[in-house]
């Protein structure tokens, strides 16, 4: 089922275009990678796609469904932004407050998600008295606990050591068989975005002064589990490197 598309989109400021000519579809539980160099426009694109910032061309389509107390979309970013003042029960608690769920709710959701993310033991605890990809894990639970139809993540594991972030990564390919949401996640790993989506968009510069473009759509057709081990997982990694690599698109 698509939860969004967006057709001929360009994305910029002012009336300067950094990127344009996107057209894509996201569908329910399908996790799509965009990778690309520094400056290409990623992160511009996921919150024009997360409706943060206009389009300056083209259109966007979230069809919409019967209402309830959920968002169209949550944001998860490089670092949690938690509540300092607030427990890791309260920091997830708080979008579903927004959202008008009563308390009994709200309490039995976050505790839900908090345990998806296999937090289930630190509830009461205060933000500052977890670690790094722990606070990072919490940032994940409050963004699933509003029932995203899109989760948009924004370099979510750059920040952390590469221990907590295989972790994380392990998680967040557990949690894609227990959520509904279609995700997009911004990364400069290309090793990280082979790992776990089923589709990698590759962005590219097109020249001086020219909008980038989208160089390639690749579908990654390899099994979720174990997948650093199939052989096709280093053909996808040299191949997405190869199209970053490439000069200016055609
Ligand atoms: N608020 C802004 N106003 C004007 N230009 C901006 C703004 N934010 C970003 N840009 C420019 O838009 C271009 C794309 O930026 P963006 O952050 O989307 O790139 P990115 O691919 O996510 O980069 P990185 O991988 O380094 O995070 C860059 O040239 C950047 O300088």
């Amino acid at each position: 089922m698509a939860v969004l598309s967006a057709e001929q989109l360009a994305v910029g400021f002012g009336d300067a275009p950094v990127l344009e000519g996107v057209d894509l579809t996201l569908q329910a539980q399908g996790l799509i990678a965009i990778v690309g160099p520094s400056g290409v426009g990623k992160s511009t694109l996921l919150r024009a796609l997360a409706g943060l910032l206009p389009p300056l061309a083209g259109r966007i389509e979230r069809p919409r469904h019967a209402p309830r107390k959920a968002r169209d979309s949550a944001m998860v970013f490089q670092s949690p932004r938690l509540l300092p003042w607030r427990r890791v029960l309260g920091n997830v608690e708080l979008g579903l407050e927004n959202l008008g769920v009563p308390r009994a709710e709200r309490q039995s959701r976050a505790r839900h998600h908090l345990e998806q993310v296999g937090l289930g033991e630190f509830l009461h605890r205060w933000p500052h008295h977890l670690s790094g990809g722990q606070q990072q894990r919490v940032g994940l639970a409050r963004a699933l606990a509003v029932e995203p139809r899109v989760l948009f993540m924004d370099e979510p594991f750059s920040a952390l050591d590469a221990m907590t972030r295989g972790r994380l990564q392990q998680a967040l390919i557990a949690l894609r068989r227990q959520t509904t949401a279609a995700i997009v996640f911004v990364t400069h790993d290309i090793e990280e975005a082979t790992l776990l989506s089923d589709r990698i968009m590759v962005l590219g510069h097109a020249g001086p002064r020219q909008p980038a473009r989208v160089r390639a759509l690749l579908e990654v057709d390899l099994p979720l589990d174990e997948r650093r081990d199939d052989p096709g997982f280093r053909r996808t990694v040299h191949e997405v490197e190869r199209l970053i690599g490439e000069g200016a698109a055609p």
